[in-house]
Protein backbone atom coordinates (compact mmCIF):
# COMPACT_ATOMS: atom_id res chain seq x y z
CA UNK A 1 0.00 0.00 0.00
CA UNK A 2 1.05 3.20 -0.89
CA UNK A 3 1.45 5.34 2.51
CA UNK A 4 -1.81 8.27 2.17
CA UNK A 5 -2.90 11.14 4.93
CA UNK A 6 -4.86 9.91 7.29
CA UNK A 7 -5.80 13.50 9.53
CA UNK A 8 -9.11 14.99 8.13
CA UNK A 9 -7.44 18.52 9.01
CA UNK A 10 -4.48 17.90 7.48
CA UNK A 11 -6.59 16.70 4.42
CA UNK A 12 -8.87 19.60 4.35
CA UNK A 13 -5.50 21.59 4.59
CA UNK A 14 -4.05 20.02 1.45
CA UNK A 15 -7.53 20.08 -0.59
CA UNK A 16 -7.96 24.09 0.10
CA UNK A 17 -4.92 24.92 -0.43
CA UNK A 18 -4.48 22.88 -3.77
CA UNK A 19 -7.84 24.94 -5.08
CA UNK A 20 -6.50 28.51 -3.82
CA UNK A 21 -3.41 27.35 -6.32
CA UNK A 22 -4.81 25.98 -9.57
CA UNK A 23 -8.04 28.05 -9.29
CA UNK A 24 -8.48 31.47 -11.00
CA UNK A 25 -10.12 32.81 -7.82
CA UNK A 26 -9.13 36.21 -8.53
CA UNK A 27 -11.69 37.31 -10.67
CA UNK A 28 -14.35 36.35 -8.02
CA UNK A 29 -15.47 39.04 -5.84
CA UNK A 30 -14.13 37.67 -2.00
CA UNK A 31 -17.53 36.42 -0.56
CA UNK A 32 -18.53 34.52 -3.45
CA UNK A 33 -14.78 33.03 -4.09
CA UNK A 34 -15.27 31.34 -0.56
CA UNK A 35 -18.23 29.41 -1.79
CA UNK A 36 -16.99 28.53 -5.14
CA UNK A 37 -13.98 27.04 -3.25
CA UNK A 38 -16.20 24.79 -1.27
CA UNK A 39 -18.03 24.00 -4.53
CA UNK A 40 -14.81 23.27 -6.48
CA UNK A 41 -13.97 20.97 -2.91
CA UNK A 42 -17.26 19.14 -3.78
CA UNK A 43 -16.75 18.30 -7.68
CA UNK A 44 -12.71 18.46 -7.89
CA UNK A 45 -13.28 20.71 -10.61
CA UNK A 46 -11.16 23.87 -10.14
CA UNK A 47 -12.29 25.27 -13.75
CA UNK A 48 -15.44 25.83 -12.43
CA UNK A 49 -14.98 29.08 -11.81
CA UNK A 50 -15.17 29.75 -15.61
CA UNK A 51 -18.67 28.80 -15.65
CA UNK A 52 -20.07 30.67 -12.75
CA UNK A 53 -22.69 33.15 -12.71
CA UNK A 54 -23.82 35.53 -10.21
CA UNK A 55 -25.62 38.33 -8.91
CA UNK A 56 -23.04 40.73 -6.80
CA UNK A 57 -25.07 40.58 -3.84
CA UNK A 58 -26.20 36.77 -3.75
CA UNK A 59 -23.85 35.82 -1.08
CA UNK A 60 -25.35 38.79 1.33
CA UNK A 61 -28.58 38.46 0.53
CA UNK A 62 -28.21 35.00 1.26
CA UNK A 63 -26.16 34.94 4.73
CA UNK A 64 -28.15 37.76 5.47
CA UNK A 65 -31.65 36.12 5.09
CA UNK A 66 -30.07 33.03 7.17
CA UNK A 67 -29.23 35.49 9.79
CA UNK A 68 -32.87 36.45 10.25
CA UNK A 69 -33.89 32.24 10.31
CA UNK A 70 -35.08 32.06 6.67
CA UNK A 71 -36.11 28.15 5.55
CA UNK A 72 -33.32 26.94 3.09
CA UNK A 73 -35.58 24.96 -0.21
CA UNK A 74 -34.06 22.04 -1.16
CA UNK A 75 -35.25 19.96 -4.65
CA UNK A 76 -33.52 16.76 -3.33
CA UNK A 77 -33.36 15.10 -0.23
CA UNK A 78 -29.75 14.68 -1.02
CA UNK A 79 -29.39 18.30 -0.81
CA UNK A 80 -31.27 18.36 2.58
CA UNK A 81 -29.44 15.82 4.05
CA UNK A 82 -25.73 17.72 3.69
CA UNK A 83 -26.80 20.71 4.81
CA UNK A 84 -24.85 20.36 7.85
CA UNK A 85 -27.17 21.82 10.76
CA UNK A 86 -25.01 22.98 13.44
CA UNK A 87 -23.03 25.40 10.48
CA UNK A 88 -26.77 27.46 10.50
CA UNK A 89 -27.12 30.57 12.18
CA UNK A 90 -30.43 30.43 12.91
CA UNK A 91 -31.75 26.97 13.36
CA UNK A 92 -33.04 27.28 9.62
CA UNK A 93 -35.58 24.78 8.41
CA UNK A 94 -34.35 22.98 5.83
CA UNK A 95 -36.92 21.38 3.72
CA UNK A 96 -37.76 19.13 0.77
CA UNK A 97 -40.99 18.55 0.12
CA UNK A 98 -40.46 15.84 -2.84
CA UNK A 99 -41.23 13.19 -0.60
CA UNK A 100 -44.29 14.69 0.43
CA UNK A 101 -47.09 11.94 -0.11
CA UNK A 102 -48.94 14.84 -2.30
CA UNK A 103 -46.19 15.13 -4.94
CA UNK A 104 -46.97 12.18 -7.00
CA UNK A 105 -50.76 13.00 -7.29
CA UNK A 106 -49.51 16.68 -7.98
CA UNK A 107 -47.01 15.41 -10.15
CA UNK A 108 -49.64 13.39 -12.92
CA UNK A 109 -52.36 16.61 -12.37
CA UNK A 110 -49.68 19.08 -13.56
CA UNK A 111 -47.98 16.79 -16.21
CA UNK A 112 -44.63 17.41 -14.73
CA UNK A 113 -42.05 15.88 -12.37
CA UNK A 114 -42.14 15.07 -8.88
CA UNK A 115 -39.18 17.57 -8.85
CA UNK A 116 -41.00 20.43 -10.26
CA UNK A 117 -44.79 19.21 -8.41
CA UNK A 118 -42.56 19.26 -4.92
CA UNK A 119 -42.60 23.24 -6.07
CA UNK A 120 -46.27 23.61 -5.03
CA UNK A 121 -45.52 22.76 -1.73
CA UNK A 122 -42.80 26.00 -1.36
CA UNK A 123 -45.05 28.53 -1.89
CA UNK A 124 -46.06 30.19 0.94
CA UNK A 125 -42.09 29.67 2.13
CA UNK A 126 -40.69 31.04 -0.97
CA UNK A 127 -40.58 34.74 0.13
CA UNK A 128 -37.45 35.74 1.87
CA UNK A 129 -35.82 31.84 1.65
CA UNK A 130 -33.21 30.70 0.08
CA UNK A 131 -33.02 28.26 -2.20
CA UNK A 132 -31.06 25.53 -3.28
CA UNK A 133 -31.55 23.37 -6.61
CA UNK A 134 -28.43 21.25 -7.44
CA UNK A 135 -30.49 18.05 -8.82
CA UNK A 136 -33.72 18.63 -11.24
CA UNK A 137 -34.12 20.83 -14.21
CA UNK A 138 -37.74 20.93 -14.05
CA UNK A 139 -37.57 22.50 -10.52
CA UNK A 140 -35.78 25.60 -11.94
CA UNK A 141 -37.91 25.87 -14.75
CA UNK A 142 -41.13 25.55 -12.29
CA UNK A 143 -39.42 27.97 -9.60
CA UNK A 144 -39.12 30.65 -12.42
CA UNK A 145 -42.88 29.95 -13.26
CA UNK A 146 -43.92 30.12 -9.76
CA UNK A 147 -41.82 33.70 -9.68
CA UNK A 148 -43.79 34.84 -12.77
CA UNK A 149 -47.27 34.20 -11.32
CA UNK A 150 -46.50 36.76 -8.58
CA UNK A 151 -45.11 34.05 -5.73
CA UNK A 152 -43.18 36.04 -3.36
CA UNK A 153 -38.85 35.78 -4.35
CA UNK A 154 -36.42 34.29 -2.60
CA UNK A 155 -33.70 36.12 -0.83
CA UNK A 156 -31.45 33.72 -2.91
CA UNK A 157 -31.00 30.78 -5.51
CA UNK A 158 -28.20 28.93 -5.23
CA UNK A 159 -29.73 27.35 -9.64
CA UNK A 160 -26.92 24.40 -9.70
CA UNK A 161 -29.07 21.80 -11.67
CA UNK A 162 -26.98 19.09 -13.48
CA UNK A 163 -27.50 16.82 -16.87
CA UNK A 164 -28.33 16.92 -20.42
CA UNK A 165 -31.93 17.84 -20.37
CA UNK A 166 -32.81 20.96 -19.24
CA UNK A 167 -29.58 22.07 -16.68
CA UNK A 168 -28.14 24.29 -19.19
CA UNK A 169 -31.28 25.86 -20.52
CA UNK A 170 -32.83 26.47 -16.91
CA UNK A 171 -29.80 28.58 -15.47
CA UNK A 172 -29.56 30.42 -18.92
CA UNK A 173 -33.10 31.35 -18.13
CA UNK A 174 -32.42 32.08 -14.45
CA UNK A 175 -29.73 34.34 -15.47
CA UNK A 176 -31.50 36.07 -17.94
CA UNK A 177 -34.68 36.69 -15.66
CA UNK A 178 -32.65 37.29 -12.52
CA UNK A 179 -36.03 37.24 -10.38
CA UNK A 180 -33.73 37.21 -7.33
CA UNK A 181 -30.08 37.09 -6.24
CA UNK A 182 -29.03 33.83 -7.85
CA UNK A 183 -25.61 32.07 -8.35
CA UNK A 184 -25.26 29.45 -11.39
CA UNK A 185 -22.81 27.16 -12.52
CA UNK A 186 -23.43 27.18 -16.61
CA UNK A 187 -23.55 24.04 -18.28
CA UNK A 188 -24.36 20.60 -18.13
CA UNK A 189 -22.61 20.86 -14.43
CA UNK A 190 -24.03 21.08 -11.27
CA UNK A 191 -25.23 18.74 -8.80
CA UNK A 192 -26.76 17.96 -4.91
CA UNK A 193 -22.95 18.12 -3.41
CA UNK A 194 -21.99 21.35 -5.54
CA UNK A 195 -25.27 23.31 -3.87
CA UNK A 196 -24.89 21.43 -0.56
CA UNK A 197 -21.80 23.12 -0.85
CA UNK A 198 -22.48 26.38 -1.48
CA UNK A 199 -25.29 26.34 1.05
CA UNK A 200 -22.69 25.34 3.83
CA UNK A 201 -20.07 27.77 2.98
CA UNK A 202 -22.76 30.82 2.71
CA UNK A 203 -23.68 29.75 6.51
CA UNK A 204 -20.54 29.69 7.95
CA UNK A 205 -18.03 31.06 6.41
CA UNK A 206 -18.74 34.41 5.16
CA UNK A 207 -20.01 37.52 7.75
C1 LIG B 1 -34.16 13.31 -15.15
C2 LIG B 1 -33.65 13.21 -13.78
C3 LIG B 1 -32.25 13.37 -13.59
N1 LIG B 1 -31.59 12.98 -12.46
C4 LIG B 1 -30.31 13.30 -12.50
C5 LIG B 1 -29.27 12.88 -11.64
C6 LIG B 1 -29.39 12.20 -10.45
N2 LIG B 1 -30.58 11.91 -9.89
C7 LIG B 1 -30.42 11.05 -8.86
C8 LIG B 1 -31.51 10.77 -7.97
C9 LIG B 1 -31.32 9.80 -6.86
C10 LIG B 1 -32.79 11.36 -8.10
N3 LIG B 1 -33.19 12.03 -9.21
C11 LIG B 1 -34.63 12.41 -9.17
C12 LIG B 1 -34.71 13.88 -8.83
C13 LIG B 1 -35.20 12.17 -10.63
N4 LIG B 1 -34.16 12.50 -11.59
C14 LIG B 1 -34.56 12.94 -12.70
C15 LIG B 1 -36.09 13.05 -12.69
C16 LIG B 1 -36.66 11.86 -13.45
C17 LIG B 1 -36.63 14.34 -13.29
C18 LIG B 1 -35.91 15.60 -12.84
C19 LIG B 1 -35.75 16.64 -13.92
O1 LIG B 1 -35.45 16.32 -15.07
O2 LIG B 1 -35.88 17.84 -13.62
C20 LIG B 1 -36.37 12.99 -11.13
C21 LIG B 1 -37.71 12.34 -10.74
C22 LIG B 1 -38.83 13.30 -10.76
O3 LIG B 1 -39.96 12.89 -11.12
O4 LIG B 1 -38.67 14.48 -10.42
C23 LIG B 1 -35.16 11.46 -8.02
C24 LIG B 1 -36.34 12.05 -7.29
C25 LIG B 1 -35.52 10.09 -8.60
C26 LIG B 1 -35.98 9.12 -7.49
O5 LIG B 1 -35.13 8.46 -6.91
O6 LIG B 1 -37.16 9.01 -7.23
C27 LIG B 1 -33.90 11.27 -7.09
C28 LIG B 1 -33.72 12.35 -6.00
C29 LIG B 1 -33.73 11.76 -4.62
C30 LIG B 1 -33.50 12.84 -3.58
O7 LIG B 1 -32.34 13.12 -3.22
O8 LIG B 1 -34.45 13.42 -3.11
C31 LIG B 1 -28.99 10.54 -8.91
C32 LIG B 1 -28.30 10.16 -7.60
C33 LIG B 1 -28.92 9.44 -9.97
C34 LIG B 1 -29.04 8.00 -9.59
O9 LIG B 1 -29.92 7.62 -8.80
O10 LIG B 1 -28.27 7.25 -10.13
C35 LIG B 1 -28.27 11.71 -9.61
C36 LIG B 1 -27.84 12.77 -8.62
C37 LIG B 1 -27.28 14.03 -9.22
C38 LIG B 1 -27.13 15.12 -8.20
O11 LIG B 1 -25.99 15.53 -7.96
O12 LIG B 1 -28.14 15.58 -7.63
C39 LIG B 1 -30.05 14.24 -13.65
C40 LIG B 1 -28.71 14.03 -14.33
C41 LIG B 1 -30.13 15.60 -12.99
C42 LIG B 1 -31.26 13.96 -14.57
C43 LIG B 1 -31.75 15.24 -15.28
C44 LIG B 1 -31.11 15.64 -16.58
C45 LIG B 1 -30.63 14.57 -17.51
O13 LIG B 1 -29.78 14.91 -18.29
O14 LIG B 1 -31.06 13.43 -17.53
Amino acid sequence: MIDYIRDGAEIYRHSFATIREEADLAILPDDVAVLAVRMIHACGMVDLVDDLRYSLDVVESGRAALEAGAPILCDANMIASGVTRKRLPSANEVLCTLSDPKVPGLAERMGTTRSAAALELWRDKLPGSVVAIGNAPTALFRLLELLDEGVGAPAAIIGVPVGFVGAAESKVELVEQAPAPYLVVHGRRGGSAMAVAAINAMASEVE
